[in-house]
């Protein structure tokens, strides 16, 4: 789909427009993640009711790149609505909370419901948040690397929305991600592996800090 000729818009005031589906379960912060995103700070938010819309602009290797970045309210009672925003996503960000093991579980089931109502060839990556909450994880990142490559996934960050971690990096890769694909002349090349992340080529980063390497 849908990333075609219609992600190209260099006629209005930017060079790329991307559509951004931001999915899980409840109460894991993907409104806490947006919000970061968007403004730069951490904010106690409500639970989603159906979709919020958010937009920001990159500047990726010169070009303006905006992010419109869809987040669906976790909770099953609004799945109706947000399945209908699925079909028009260019890529799909799934957030697990990294505390909760039920919503790590919960994975294939979004995968499900994106292969159910999303495009063919949706980008995907996994994001596993409230890494601030260290001794409270149980989700280990080597456990969520090897979902992401069972399922051919992009890539797995752990976020903290809370201490601002990995958060413009999580876009920052799509990002880059959606331009190769929807770039013929650079498909093949390394344009991924220029992020200010200690992440290897195959593309799996967690916390900055941390031992990154995923072997997938
Ligand atoms: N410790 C910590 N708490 C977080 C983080 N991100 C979000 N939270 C908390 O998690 C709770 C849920 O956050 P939301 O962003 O509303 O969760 P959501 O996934 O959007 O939930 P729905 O809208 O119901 O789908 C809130 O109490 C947040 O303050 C984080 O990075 N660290
Ligand atoms: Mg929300």
């Amino acid at each position: 789909m849908p990333f075609s000729s219609a992600a190209r818009a260099s006629e209005e005031n930017f060079d790329y427009l991307f559509k951004i589906i931001l999915i899980g379960d409840s109460n894991v912060g993907k409104t806490c993640v947006v919000q970061h995103f968007r403004s730069g700070v951490y904010t106690e938010t409500q639970n989603t009711i159906g979709v919020d819309f958010t937009v920001r602009s990159l500047e990726i290797d010169g070009k303006k790149v905006k992010m419109q970045v869809w987040d669906t309210a976790g909770q099953e009672r609004f799945r109706t609505i947000t399945q209908s925003y699925y079909r028009s996503a260019h890529a799909a960000i799934i957030a697990y909370d990294l505390t909760r093991r039920s919503t790590f579980e919960s994975i294939p089931h979004w995968i499900h419901e994106l292969e159910k109502y999303g495009a063919a060839n949706l980008v995907v990556m996994l994001i596993g948040n409230k890494a601030d909450l260290r001794d409270q994880r149980h989700v280990l990142f080597e456990d969520a690397c090897t979902l992401a490559e069972k399922y051919g996934l992009l890539a797995v960050l752990e976020t903290s929305a809370k201490e601002s971690r990995n958060i413009d990096e999580v876009f920052m890769l799509m990002a880059k991600e959606l331009i190769a694909r929807n770039s013929p002349h650079l498909c093949g090349e390394a344009t991924l592996s220029s992020l200010p992340l200690d992440s290897s080529p195959v593309l799996m980063a967690q916390d900055p800090t941390a031992e990154t390497h995923c072997a997938c």
